[in-house]
C-alpha cells in the first residue's frame, strides 16, 4: 500500500466523498431554492466510469476504506448502478455508501444493493408531507417513505435519515421523529444548517443549534456511542427502548474539525480538501490512464499539505461553496 493519506495536523483520511453529478431534481430551500442551473451554458461532463474507477482505486491504495457517492442527486445518473459496482470492485473499499433524496429508491434500491451498496442515507426534512413539500419544493414524501421501506426489504440493516434542523419549521417536531424511530432501525441525524455562498436570510432566520436536542437526549437516558475511523461527523446516541438512533451534526461546535477524516472529489474531478475550502485541486488530467496512478497519488498528497485545520464559518467565510449540491455535502 502507498502511504496512508495524512495532513500536517496528524489527521488521517479513510473516507472519500465522491460527487458524481451536480444536477438535482429537488429545490431544497437551504440548497437549490431555484432548482439546478448549470454554471456554464455547455452541458458539463461529469466523471466517467473509468475516471471514477481510477480515482477510487488511488484513494483505496492510500488507505481509504469507505466511499460515499453523492451529488446533486447521484441516483439521477443513468449509470448509477454501474458506478456503485465500479466503486465496490476496488480492493480495500469495504463500505460503499450513498446519500440520496430518495426519489429513485423505491424502484431501484434492490439493484443498488446487488451492485454492492452497503450503506444508504436519505434526506427527509419533515414527517409532515406538507412541510416536506414546503422545504424540498417536491411533493414526494410518500415516495421517499416507500423508498425507506424498500431499503429494509432489500436487506439494509439500518437506514440513515438526514434532517436539516430548521428553526420554526421542523425544529418543533422532535417528538414525532422520536416516535418514528422507536420501532425502526433508523439513525436519524439532525444536521445544523450551514451557511453557504448563495444563502441569503435563510441562515439568520432558520439556523438553530443542536445543543438543546443533545441536552434533552442526555437527560432522557440516551448514551453517546463510540465511533470508528471511517465514520462521518455525527455524534450518535442510542437508548435501550429505541430501535433507532439519533445523530447530531454540529459543525459550529468547537473542535468539530479535529476528527476530520474525509476528503472530497467533485463531479468535475477536483479534489476539495474541505467542504468550505477556497479552491479545488485539479485531478482530471491524471484520471485518463491507469499508468498515471503514482502521479495522481503524489498530487493528492501534495494537496494535503495545504489542508487547513478547520473551516472558517464562524468568521462568515464559506469558501468557494455556493451550495452543498455543488460539492456533495
Ligand atoms: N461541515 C461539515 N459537514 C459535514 C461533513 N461531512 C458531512 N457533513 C454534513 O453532514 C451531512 C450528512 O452527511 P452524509 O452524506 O449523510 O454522510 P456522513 O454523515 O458524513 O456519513 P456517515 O457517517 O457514513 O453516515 C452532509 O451533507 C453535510 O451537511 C464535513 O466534513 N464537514
Ligand atoms: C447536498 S445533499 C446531496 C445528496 C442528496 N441530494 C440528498 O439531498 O440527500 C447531501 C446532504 O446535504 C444536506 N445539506 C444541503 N445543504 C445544506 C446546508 N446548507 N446545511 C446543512 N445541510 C445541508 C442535505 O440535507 C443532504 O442531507
Ligand atoms: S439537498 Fe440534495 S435533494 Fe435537496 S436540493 Fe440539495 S442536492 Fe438536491
Ligand atoms: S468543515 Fe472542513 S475541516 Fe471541518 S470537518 Fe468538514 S471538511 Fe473537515
Amino acid at each position: 500500500m502507498a502511504k496512508q493519506f495524512e495532513d500536517n495536523h496528524h489527521r488521517k483520511f479513510y473516507y472519500l466523498r465522491l460527487s458524481v453529478t451536480d444536477v438535482c431534481n429537488f429545490k431544497c430551500t437551504y440548497c437549490l431554492p431555484d432548482g439546478y442551473h448549470p454554471q456554464q451554458k455547455k452541458k458539463p461532463s461529469f466523471l466517467t466510469l473509468d475516471e471514477i474507477q481510477r480515482v477510487t482505486g488511488a484513494f483505496a491504495e492510500c488507505g481509504t476504506s469507505k466511499v460515499r457517492i453523492t451529488g446533486g442527486e447521484p441516483s439521477l445518473r443513468r449509470d448509477f448502478t454501474d458506478i456503485i459496482r465500479t466503486v465496490a470492485g476496488q480492493p480495500g473499499i469495504r463500505k460503499v455508501a450513498t446519500t440520496t433524496n430518495g426519489y429513485r429508491m423505491a424502484k431501484h434500491v434492490h439493484q443498488w444493493r446487488e451492485a454492492g451498496l452497503t450503506h444508504i442515507n436519505v434526506s427527509v426534512d419533515s414527517l409532515d408531507p406538507k412541510m416536506f413539500y414546503q422545504i424540498t419544493g417536491e411533493n414526494m414524501f410518500n415516495q421517499v417513505m416507500e423508498g425507506i421501506d424498500a431499503a429494509f426489504d432489500a436487506g439494509f440493516e439500518q437506514v440513515k435519515v438526514n434532517t436539516v434542523l430548521l428553526k420554526d419549521l421542523n425544529s418543533q417536531q422532535l417528538p414525532q421523529f422520536l416516535d418514528w424511530i422507536k420501532t425502526r432501525p433508523i439513525q436519524l441525524r439532525f444536521i445544523e444548517l450551514m451557511q453557504t455562498g448563495e444563502m441569503d436570510d435563510l441562515f439568520n432566520n432558520h439556523h438553530v443549534s443542536g445543543v438543546s436536542i443533545r441536552n434533552y437526549l442526555i437527560a432522557n437516558g440516551w448514551v453517546l456511542k463510540l465511533k470508528s475511523n471511517n465514520d462521518g461527523p455525527a455524534q450518535v446516541f442510542c437508548h435501550p427502548d429505541y430501535k433507532g438512533e439519533i445523530g447530531l451534526i454540529m459543525p459550529y461546535e468547537k473542535d468539530f474539525c479535529k476528527s476530520c477524516n474525509r476528503l472530497r472529489v467533485s463531479a468535475l474531478g477536483k479534489l476539495h480538501l474541505c467542504l468550505f475550502g477556497d479552491h479545488g485541486v485539479e485531478l482530471r488530467d491524471l484520471l485518463q490512464q491507469d499508468e498515471q496512478r503514482d502521479e495522481l497519488i503524489a498530487r493528492i498528497q501534495g494537496g494535503l499539505e495545504e489542508k487547513a485545520v478547520s473551516h472558517f464559518l464562524d468568521e462568515g467565510n464559506t469558501g468557494m461553496t455556493p451550495n452543498l449540491a455543488s460539492i456533495g455535502g
